[in-house]
């Protein structure tokens, strides 16, 4: 039970993959369909969180530790109260990553991470903002799986090959693993 004694179990699904993945795209829709069923879902997207959470940090390993155990901090904070929360966030370190998990396993809240894993040059061609072009054309450098690190999840709970199906796809085998596991 959550600590607000509501019925509804809060959850935290961690999608963590390489920019222009598809976590936001899908997150985004994987939330509409779940506040359809009636439940209360907050997405906390990388971008939103830098601005508002994150405002003045870069993309160093440490500052992305911050970065990410921070948002790691207000999900559990969300899903402790019977929310169920999608972060869309890079997370790029398996520490950072274990980091959340373990602050999640602490408070007895569940914790799912989802490894949304399209391939870098798929992601590079779908370049949503225009950073792998930058990191190419040397306008940018530390863009993740390119010249900085993306440590891929080891255990997933589950992995989403997004290139090789479509947004609904990746949505409906996320919706299975959550209702698998009785999260939604
Ligand atoms: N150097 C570099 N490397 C990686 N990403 C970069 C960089 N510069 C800007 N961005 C954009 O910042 C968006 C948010 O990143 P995150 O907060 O998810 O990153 S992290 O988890 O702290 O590593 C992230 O959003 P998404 O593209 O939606 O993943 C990137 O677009
Ligand atoms: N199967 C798919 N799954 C997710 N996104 C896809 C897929 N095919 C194409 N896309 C497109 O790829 C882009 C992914 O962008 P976005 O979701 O912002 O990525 P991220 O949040 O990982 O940076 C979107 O424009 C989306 O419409």
């Amino acid at each position: 039970m959550s600590r607000s004694g509501a019925e509804e179990r809060g959850a935290t699904i961690w999608l963590t993959g390489l920019p222009s993945a598809g976590k936001s795209t899908i997150a985004a829709s994987a939330a509409w369909r779940i506040r359809a069923s009636g439940r209360r879902v907050e997405v906390l997207d990388g971008d939103d969180m830098r601005r508002f959470l994150s405002g003045g940090l870069g993309f160093s390993r440490a500052d992305r530790h911050t970065n990410v155990t921070r948002i790691g901090f207000v999900a559990e904070l969300l899903a402790s109260h019977g929310v169920l929360v999608l972060a869309p966030v890079i997370a790029p370190h398996a520490e950072a990553r274990e980091a959340v998990r373990r602050h999640h396993e602490a408070s007895g809240t569940p914790y799912l991470e989802v490894h949304v894993a399209t391939p870098v040059e798929v992601c590079a061609g779908r370049d949503v903002k225009g950073l792998y072009a930058k990191q190419a054309a040397g306008e940018l450098t530390g863009l993740s799986g390119v010249d900085d690190a993306y440590e891929l999840p080891a255990d997933p709970d589950m992995r989403i090959e997004a290139h090789r199906q479509s947004v609904d796809e990746s949505v409906r085998a996320l919706l299975d693993l959550l209702k698998g596991k009785g999260i939604a």
